[in-house]
């Protein structure tokens, strides 16, 4: 395909993203019905696609419309490349610009600072308020793709080792500030899930940031560890790799658990996976993680479609959902134990806000240790807080 081409297919794409449809599906359905295109043509498409999505206000503002025509219109002139010259009707290129497509639109640094930095009507003043001076360079940070990262697992190797190993297989790596067992992979990333380091479990596929989280939590000797809201098991793997905790999952929704026991068996980790009847039994445990489900705010550089979909009622539906995972996992804990909380969002009422709450209504706990990270770290944003309950 040429390079208009694969513009005109993105704006189709938008165009149906724009209706409803999640962008990944959409591409997933285009590959399937668009074979004769290469896996660079697939690979160019997802990055126009996803670019747009991440600076789709931007981008209508300076393609002069926000269909998926203006938003690659808007791509272009952000990247300083003229229109005309990619929208010329010729083979699969888009059709060319009409004359009000053509005129005079402003620069990026002339449109008002919410528009340029592509931040969410919907959530504009909580992201103000929550990031306070950092919220304009945070939001210039998630319009960009973010660093791929790996996590070395401890038990298999140490982290140069690991990165000596992948710089064999063509993968580039440097140790990351914001963990011990982070490494940020500067070339070859596409190799990272055929190459050798990823089939031993040597490396793992996790946000540095996320295991910034995962460090934070105290883990003694043999302490009983339960991850409540495990998912996949990122933050069970990178604890477990730790030391030498007892290690139980549990997620209300256990399909999302199905890969934890294999990736365990990768990674050299035992981990019991608990259905929801089987907590109380299982109780108490020294550490009970809640990495809660919440905005997604901080990976929105990962997850772009969520920046503009979520709303403030879904902040008001999430926050009363991450309370009751607090209460629920607080009773979970032993005397003298601790209670780990994470959210990967960027904003105080899920935060901060959500743990003076617990704190306030449930006497007999104190904070211990907290962390805020946003992607000027590094990584994505997260939210960590550890509490501990008194021994009474
Ligand atoms: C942010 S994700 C967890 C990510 C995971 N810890 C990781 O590091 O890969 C939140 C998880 O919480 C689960 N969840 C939602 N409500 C829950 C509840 N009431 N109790 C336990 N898990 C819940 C969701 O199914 C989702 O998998």
């Amino acid at each position: 395909m040429t390079p208009a081409a694969r513009i005109a297919a993105a704006a189709e794409l938008l165009d149906a993203w724009r209706a409803g449809a999640p962008a990944e599906k959409l591409l997933t359905t285009w590959a399937r019905q668009n074979r004769f295109a290469g896996s660079k043509d697939r690979a160019a498409i997802r990055d126009h696609v996803f670019d747009a999505i991440r600076c789709a206000r931007s981008f209508a503002a300076l393609g002069g419309a926000a269909t998926g025509r203006g938003l690659m219109l808007g791509r272009l002139r952000a990247d300083g490349i003229d229109p005309g010259a990619v929208f010329t009707g010729e083979g699969h290129a888009p059709a060319p610009l009409s004359e009000a497509e053509a005129a005079p639109l402003p620069n990026l640094a002339d449109l008002p600072e919410a528009v340029a930095c592509d931040c969410p009507e919907a959530l504009e003043e909580v992201l103000r308020d929550s990031l306070g001076p950092a919220f304009r360079p945070v939001m210039d940070l998630l319009r960009h793709r973010a660093p791929v990262f790996l996590r070395v697992n401890l038990r298999r190797s140490g982290r140069d080792e690991a990165a000596a190993l992948l710089a064999g297989e063509g993968i580039e790596t440097r140790p990351h500030a914001l963990s011990p067992t982070a490494l940020e992979v500067t070339a070859g990333a596409r190799r990272v899930q055929q190459s050798r380091a990823f089939a031993e479990g040597v490396v793992e596929l996790q946000d540095a940031a996320s295991q910034a989280v995962a460090d934070l939590m105290p883990l003694g000797p043999g302490a009983r560890v339960l991850d409540l809201c495990a998912g996949g098991g990122g933050k069970t793997l990178a604890m477990a790799a730790r030391g030498t905790a007892r290690h139980y999952a549990h997620d209300a929704a256990p399909q999302r658990m199905r890969d934890l026991p294999d990736r365990a068996a990768r990674a050299g980790i035992a981990v019991t996976c608990l259905a929801s009847a089987e907590l109380d039994e299982a109780a108490p445990f020294d550490l009970v993680l809640c990495d809660v489900p919440c905005s997604g705010s901080g990976a929105w550089r990962r997850s772009p479609e969520a920046k503009w979909r979520t709303t403030p009622d879904d902040l008001t539906r999430l926050t009363a959902l991450q309370a009751g995972i607090l209460d629920r996992a607080a009773a979970l804990v032993a005397p003298g134990g601790h209670l780990g909380y994470a959210t990967c969002s960027l904003l105080s009422a899920e935060n901060d806000a959500q743990i003076a709450r617990f704190l306030a209504n449930t006497p007999g706990w104190m904070r211990i240790a907290e962390r805020h990270l946003t992607p000027l770290d590094g990584g994505d944003g997260f939210y960590a807080a550890v509490l501990r309950r008194g021994d009474g």
